[in-house]
């Protein structure tokens, strides 16, 4: 369903979840997690939830004992014949000692709980991210491209990494009052099996109505996610350096907020629709339970008073009944909660398991070497888009430079990143050195081709990082860096600046340095100068931001520099196109005219209507 589908529907209408059991499969996963992010805590877990979870019967039944003592000792005080007074108190006042000790032990538990919680919640919510970033390395460009995984990993980032812990933090509370619950069940049958059956019958219905709202949570979580997208994109927007001062010159404050206010207005009203619903069903249910216990409190109290229960047993049973119906409802909240948590899981799961298009090749040498590099009859449409780029046949030997010219959208670029292998071509083959790009091993190939494009990064990193991006071997090596940056002109304004090679980028961190557009297509130029085993270099609009003086200079350095290597150029500026021994000339997907400057203009096509354009302007 595509995103602007969805967002007109209400929740109840995005995609199905499946049934209530099926979505606990994510539990075991969640837990196999936890325990391979730290055996130690998840057995400190489960220690400390036995304990808690034991504890508590002990206690009501000393508790019992304390009263029936107590009651015993004041009858032994008033008869005829009274024991002396510390008989009678001491073996109370032990009970009373060790009661103390059992709140304090159950106190410790809790408190183990909360520690390795929370200390788990850190290592997990990291081990989650890492996850998801690795998964994120393995994605195609066309799939980062596809709205609908995006949207996934949009989810994945924003929840699940708080939701395994969740889950299990859920399963242990779980475990710990189900423990609770049969050791009071234990005592509770001994008065009666109808007492447990009415504290089970009181607590179901909120589970129920909580299990279905915790669905509903979920679905509309979903339905809004692409909303909350645009939400987090406009407060990018609105809120960073780099589009800031577009914002404030077109002054788009006031649209943009408009805009966020009314995509929160919407969520609210379906969200404040659900909190409503759930809130108001659990409170009438919940009063079922209230029924139960009073009505339950009553029996005991009739029991008691005809003689049948102890005092003691009876304070024992109302603090067995209210102890069970809290245990009671915080399994079944701690149910609904697994069930909500393994919702949000699922999708943590699909992004994670989404299939990874194979990097089949596994050749690191072509079968004709030197051969270079062969477009044969090559069309490519992007994933859900109509043909860009139509029977492109072109062939470049080793030492020799091509142009590509042509107008806006004519797939120039494309073109570049199918024989980068970013994609592939949806019919026809590209070799290189005679084997195809699709049988290359995928790291061989890459290191083979050096490539700015023209929106390349502008890493906040320091300057010297940003060249070694370049090339991951080299990433802290000063020499290679400054050697790069030499190629690429950028050595010299790197010196001036307060802390040379070491000079932090952007304006994101502290001391951060801002370079001019020029510059920084320098360091792009650079970066590219570090993969010094790269034999096929392109450059997809390098120059745009130089200055003609830098430009002509970075071209007769690149041309030195790229003797023996393979060179695409894409340019818009003829003065810098004409030198190149082939020029292509890209029309709509298809190269309409080739040959070389002087040939070209002698055709007198479009690429001489366009020189002579161009020539014009500068008269
Ligand atoms: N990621 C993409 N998904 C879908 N279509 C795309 C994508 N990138 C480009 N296109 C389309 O492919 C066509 C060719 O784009 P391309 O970027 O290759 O043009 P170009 O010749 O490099 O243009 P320019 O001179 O403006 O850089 C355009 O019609 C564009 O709309």
């Amino acid at each position: 369903m595509s995103s602007s589908h969805a967002s007109r529907h209400r929740p109840t209408a995005a995609a199905p979840v499946s049934g209530f059991l099926g979505v606990f499969r994510y539990s075991r996963r969640a837990l196999l997690l936890v325990w391979q992010t730290s055996r130690a805590m998840m057995l400190g877990l489960a220690l400390c939830t036995l304990v808690a979870g034991v504890l508590p019967a002990v206690a009501a039944w000393v508790g019992q004992l304390i009263v029936d003592g107590v009651v015993a000792a004041m009858e032994a005080q008033q008869a005829d014949a009274p024991v002396p007074l510390h008989q009678s108190l001491t073996p109370v006042l032990w009970l009373v000692a060790f009661e103390g000790a059992i709140i304090a032990l159950i106190a410790l538990a809790q408190r183990g709980l909360a520690a390795q919680q929370s200390l788990l919640r850190a290592r997990l919510g990291h081990r989650v991210n890492v996850m998801i970033l690795e998964k994120a390395g393995t994605l195609s460009l066309g799939q980062f491209e596809d709205s609908e995984l995006y949207d996934k990993l949009t989810r994945a980032r924003r929840e699940a990494s708080t939701r395994p812990l969740g889950l299990v933090n859920k399963t242990f509370a779980l475990l710990q009052n189900a423990i609770s619950l049969a050791s009071f069940g234990v005592l509770l049958v001994q008065f009666s099996p109808w007492a447990l059956l009415v504290l089970i019958i009181g607590a179901l219905p909120v589970f129920i109505s909580e299990a279905k709202f915790s669905g509903d949570a979920f679905r509309l979580f979903r339905w809004r996610s692409p909303q909350s997208r645009m939400q987090m994109y406009l407060e990018t927007v609105l809120a960073r350096e780099d589009s800031i001062k577009e914002v404030k010159l077109f002054g788009l404050e006031g649209l943009f907020l408009q805009r966020y206010r009314a995509i929160f207005t919407r969520l609210f009203t379906e969200e404040r629709r659900l909190t409503l619903r759930r809130e108001s069903w659990g409170f009438a249910l919940g009063l079922l339970g209230t029924l139960t216990f009073y009505a339950a409190y009553g029996w005991v109290v009739v029991e008691t008073i005809m003689g049948t229960l102890s005092l003691g047993q009876m304070t024992m049973y109302l603090m067995v009944f209210k102890q069970g119906q809290g245990a009671l409802s915080a399994s079944l909240t701690a149910i609904s909660g697994m069930y909500e948590d393994n919702l949000y899981l699922s999708n943590l799961y699909e992004y994670l398991e989404h299939p990874v298009e194979a990097e089949s090749g596994t050749q690191t040498q072509g079968m004709a070497p030197g051969d270079g590099l062969r477009f044969e009859d090559v069309s490519f449409a992007y994933p859900g888009g109509k043909e860009v780029l139509h029977e492109i046949s072109l062939h470049i030997a080793p030492g020799q430079s091509l142009a590509l010219v042509g107008e806006n959208g004519s797939g120039k670029t494309t073109l570049i990143k199918l024989l980068t292998r970013l994609y592939a071509p949806t019919r026809g083959r590209i070799l290189l050195d005679g084997t195809d790009l699709r049988d290359w091993d995928a790291i061989a190939l890459r290191e083979r081709i050096g490539v700015i494009f023209q929106d390349f990064v502008r890493y906040q990193l320091p300057v010297g990082e940003n060249l070694g991006v370049g090339d991951t071997h080299a990433f802290n090596d000063e020499t290679r860096w400054q050697d790069a940056a030499r190629h690429g002109m950028a050595d010299d304004f790197i010196q001036q600046m307060p802390e040379g090679y070491h000079t932090q980028l952007g304006r994101w961190f502290k001391n951060g340095q801002e370079l001019s557009g020029g510059q920084w297509q320098k360091i792009a130029l650079s970066r590219a100068y570090m993969r010094q085993n790269a034999d096929i270099l392109v450059l997809d609009e390098p120059t745009a931001a130089m200055d003609p003086a830098a430009e002509a200079d970075v071209f007769a350095r690149f041309r030195e520099h790229s003797r023996d290597k393979m060179t695409i150029l894409i340019s818009h500026r003829f003065s810098t196109v004409r030198s190149a021994e082939q020029i292509f000339v890209v029309d709509r997907g298809r190269i309409i005219e080739r040959g070389t400057h002087a040939e070209l203009l002698e055709q007198n096509g479009r690429y001489a209507f366009l020189f002579r354009l161009q020539a014009k302007g500068y008269q």
